[in-house]
């Protein structure tokens, strides 16, 4: 956990890697009940929900598994190309993880939820704007690191 004083980071702010399995695992079943996204999640295969929470993980400030194991940032793109993903899709994926934290109950406090809707409003419109054609992978593209943001968090008490 954090030294007293310091700052946690969102990743363990929501309980970590177990707490980010829990949501991404709940969360793609949810998306396999979706009318929208149904067919557009329809090949995933059995590990995505293990890489998007270790995708999530390292952006929020945890260790840096999938930059070393599964191929960093330029990898996550290449998975959205050519893909054709409409705002209406972004939407409902960004609600639905929302409501699934909801549902598992994870922190609700404004703080955590605003800098994470900060994050999902970004990643997901970097999403769609990759999957139209013509979008090219930046073979260098850094990790994206997520805070607080403006906001001091609740754990400044
Ligand atoms: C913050 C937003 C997002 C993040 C962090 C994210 C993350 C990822 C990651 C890490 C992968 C690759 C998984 C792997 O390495 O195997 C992936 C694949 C994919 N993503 Fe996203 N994604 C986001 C938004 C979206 C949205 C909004 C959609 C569609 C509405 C979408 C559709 C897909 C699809 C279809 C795949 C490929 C799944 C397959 O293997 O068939 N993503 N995403």
């Amino acid at each position: 956990m954090t030294e007293p004083g310091s700052i946690p980071t969102l990743y363990q702010w929501l309980g970590g890697s177990e707490a980010l399995l829990r949501l991404t695992t709940r969360f793609y079943e949810n998306v396999k009940a979706d009318p929208l996204l149904a067919s557009v999640f329809a090949h995933m295969d059995a590990d995505h929900p293990a890489h998007v929470a270790a995708f999530l993980a390292e952006v929020l400030g945890g260790p840096p598994d999938y930059s070393q194991h599964h191929g960093g940032h330029p990898h996550m793109i290449r998975q959205h190309l050519n893909r054709h993903l409409q705002q209406e899709q972004r939407r409902r994926w960004v609600g639905l993880l929302l409501d699934t934290a909801d549902e598992l109950a994870m922190p609700d406090d404004p703080e955590f939820r605003s800098a994470l809707v900060g994050y999902l409003e970004w990643g997901s419109r970097l999403a769609v704007i990759n999957s139209q054609a013509g979008a090219a992978v930046d073979a260098d593209a850094p990790m994206p690191k997520w805070g607080w943001g403006e906001v001091k968090g609740p754990y400044s008490g």
